[in-house]
């Protein structure tokens, strides 16, 4: 909208028209919301729940896990479908949703020929998937290098044009399920090289060494890239598809599911090492800093920490408290940092949000009972913690 194009915003969830067409967005993304009120101010930009005739139809629906770690192809299916009626020759099909290998071939172009035309000849139809890194969408929506799928070479040039109006990286060019299966293999790369690095964690535990400093010392080498060990994996994208190439080759896949496995095994071990610091933990009040998937964003959606949250709550007379600045309504969230933590035995810090920095532990210690924090980001200097009294204990390190 902001690139000389007429939008159409269509969702079936009305809050979101209602707000989009108010001017406002409903998500924490830096730089969004002046830019939506600017285009939505401008007429460029409108919203509706149903779709209209259009030149190009973008589709950007979930593609979220079944309970079965199957994938839930159901709004792709429900999108593609109520484009069908609108869609005349020479308009621009393109599928952005995150996807099993084989979604456009196969479940999208059937769905098209339902159209009264030749989806091969008629439409230009292709795959390519949306890179950015939420905190930075921005920024990477126009900066990153893009993968256009399409289903044939005129396919892929059509919407190649069309990006080009506002990407300014490289836009490569390939066949809808290469497209699919670099996006999977893109977040699969990054979930297994997070795996490696948690499995680095309960290593060096075990070792009592400091993972943290291993990894630092490691990337010094020129092709080396440690990543971050962490109390899991959360998002909707790294904990979500790797399981698509999981689903359609259990047989083969078997390093990613492992590490699927891996990140999700984290909280449990957040939470025995916890046990391992306190004791016991009938009785005790746990404080947990942090529980949104990543920093400085609101998006809780397959967070790690509420896992942690589920496993404290199963533990006899335990007393929880949370604090975290981006979310507004949770069971047991506090909104005063000091109310969190009075009376704590363990304060576990689960997310790096940045504000996160200014906590004046100076001013938390007295509140406290026994002083245990357990720092699962490698957030804080522990020299300067434990310099004020407290018990710091690191995940990654083995102090107990
Ligand atoms: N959010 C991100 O930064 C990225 C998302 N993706 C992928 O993009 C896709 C969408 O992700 P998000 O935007 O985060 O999801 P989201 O859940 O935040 O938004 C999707 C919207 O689609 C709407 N919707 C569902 N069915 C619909 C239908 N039939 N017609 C119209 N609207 C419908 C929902 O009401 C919702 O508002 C997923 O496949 C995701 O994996 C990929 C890369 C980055
Ligand atoms: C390959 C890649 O970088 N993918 C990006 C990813 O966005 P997302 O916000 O899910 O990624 P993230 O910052 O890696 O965070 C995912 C999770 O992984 C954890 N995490 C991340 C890096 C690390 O070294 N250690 C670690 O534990 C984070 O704490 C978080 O819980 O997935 C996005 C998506 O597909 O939606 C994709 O567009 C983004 O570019």
């Amino acid at each position: 909208a902001n690139n000389g194009h007429e939008v159409i915003g269509v969702d079936v969830n009305e809050a979101v028209v209602n707000n989009l067409n108010a001017g406002k967005i409903i998500i924490e993304e830096p730089f969004l919301d002046a830019l939506v009120y600017e285009v939505v101010s401008l007429g460029k930009l409108k919203a509706k729940t149903t779709p209209e005739e259009a030149d190009v139809f973008i589709i950007a629906v979930p593609t979220p896990i079944n309970e079965d770690k199957t994938a839930m192809m159901d709004y792709v299916e429900a999108a593609t479908r109520s484009i069908v009626p609108f869609l005349k020759k020479n308009d621009m099909v393109i599928l952005e949703s995150t996807s099993p290998p084989g979604t456009v071939e196969k479940l999208m172009m059937p769905i098209l020929e339902g159209a009264d035309l030749n989806p091969y000849e008629d439409l230009y139809v292709a795959h390519s998937p949306e890179r950015v890194i939420p905190g930075k969408i921005l920024i990477e929506l126009v900066e990153n290098n893009r993968i256009v799928g399409g289903i044939n070479e005129i396919s892929s040039k059509k919407v190649k044009k069309l990006y080009e109006s506002f990407v300014k990286g490289e836009i490569f060019l390939t066949d809808p399920t290469t497209a699919e299966m670099c996006k999977l293999m893109e977040n699969t790369f990054r979930d297994v090289n997070i795996a490696l690095a948690n499995e680095l964690a309960l290593i060096c535990e075990d070792l009592g060494i400091n993972a943290w400093d291993v990894r630092t010392f490691s990337n010094k080498h020129p092709r080396v890239d440690i990543h971050m060990p962490g109390p899991g994996v959360g998002g909707h994208c790294l904990a979500v598809d790797p399981w698509f190439i999981v689903e359609k080759f259990p047989q083969t896949a078997k390093i990613i599911k492992l590490a699927r496995e891996t990140n999700d095994a984290m909280p449990a071990h957040v939470f025995s090492k916890s046990k391992k610091i306190l004791g016991q933990l009938a009785g005790k009040k746990i404080t947990i800093l942090g529980i949104t998937y990543k920093p400085d964003i609101d998006d809780l959606r397959e967070s790690p920490i509420l896992e942690l949250i589920e496993l404290f709550e199963e533990v006899k007379d335990i007393r929880l408290s949370l604090f975290d600045p981006f979310v507004k309504e949770f069971k047991h969230l506090e909104d005063d940092i000091k109310v969190a933590c009075t009376d704590s035995d363990l304060i576990i810090l689960g997310v790096n949000h940045k504000a996160f920095e200014d906590i004046d532990f100076n001013e938390i210690k007295p509140l406290v009972k026994d002083g245990h924090i357990l720092d699962t980001r490698n957030f804080y200097d522990a020299d300067k913690i434990n310099a004020l009294g407290f018990d710091y204990h690191l995940l990654g390190k083995g102090t107990v």
